[in-house]
């Protein structure tokens, strides 16, 4: 679990104003930051870092405190376990991409280094130089560079922005793949829907540094009643107002079942 209660003075579009953010997040979840140009998605990241401090605050890092403004704890950026990627991340220019990820690494000899480079689907340009590949494939390497050293966090920030929409959803579906496996804690700053709908598992909204909505993504779980709408004996197909259900051979299906009764669901399977 990580807890966040950070209060910072910041100017905003329309003049001076306060960011005062109050969130938990679950271990292992993906939330996606969304809002307005200029609300203080970044600036949340960046608290989240370490590279700005707020006036007050208090970050705990599944109970590690990370920052605590009231009793001067304040850890330093390079011993907060983070990951970071920006919409354009730099890569060392001077090294390989297995240099790149050997370097982030805690050890070189690392085997995670060369799972996550078959994992981002470059195994074969690992010894190229950034310059010599695409945006889509940096980035490919900066998410690959930010998970190498296992952190508790990760902090994606626009990933995608910077991308045509097919490479856009290729390294989506790369960070769902990985996300599923390393089960890092991620905040991801977007604008995208996609993203929001494809990755992640709550949707908080922030506008001029606070949060404005903040929405579980968990499915709606499957209803287990409807009236019945629809009833086709012959064919064991009945309709509710809440799903369409073909019935199994072996189910029960009770002589005096007739349209407007409310059944049960869970003993059918759904179509
Ligand atoms: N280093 C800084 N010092 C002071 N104010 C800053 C700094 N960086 C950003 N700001 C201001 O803080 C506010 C929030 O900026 P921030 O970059 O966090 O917004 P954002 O929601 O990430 O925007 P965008 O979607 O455009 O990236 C803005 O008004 C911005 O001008």
């Amino acid at each position: 679990m990580i807890e966040l209660d950070l209060q910072l003075p910041r100017l905003f579009a329309d003049g001076q104003g306060e960011l005062r953010i109050q969130l938990s997040l679950e271990s292992h979840s993906l939330t996606a930051l969304y809002g307005a140009s200029g609300a203080g998605k970044t600036t949340l990241l960046r608290l989240l870092a370490g590279l700005e401090t707020p006036v007050v605050g208090r970050i705990v890092v599944d109970g590690d405190t990370w920052l605590d403004t009231s009793s001067k704890i304040n850890v330093p950026v390079q011993q907060r376990s983070i990951g970071f990627v920006f919409q354009d991340s730099a890569l060392f220019p001077n090294m390989t991409v297995r240099e790149n990820l050997a370097y982030a690494a805690a050890s070189p000899k690392d085997a995670l280094i060369d799972e996550l480079l078959q994992k981002i689907g470059l195994e074969s340009l690992a010894y190229r130089k950034p310059d010599a590949l695409s945006g889509g494939q940096r980035q490919r390497v900066a998410l690959a560079r930010a998970l190498v050293r296992r952190p508790k966090v990760l902090l994606l920030d626009e990933p995608f922005a910077s991308l045509d929409a097919t490479t856009a959803q290729s390294l989506r579906e790369v960070l769902g793949d990985l996300h599923q496996q390393f089960q890092t804690t991620t905040l991801l700053v977007t604008h995208s829907q996609e993203d929001i709908r494809q990755l992640a598992d709550r949707k908080v909204e922030i506008e001029r540094g606070r949060v404005k909505t903040d929405e579980d993504k968990a499915p709606e779980p499957t209803p287990m009643w409807g009236v019945i709408t629809k009833l086709d004996r012959e064919n064991g197909y009945l309709e509710t107002d809440t799903m369409q259900i073909r019935l199994s051979a072996s189910a029960p299906w009770p002589n005096d079942l007739k349209v407007g009764d409310e059944v049960s669901l869970s003993w059918k399977r759904r179509i």
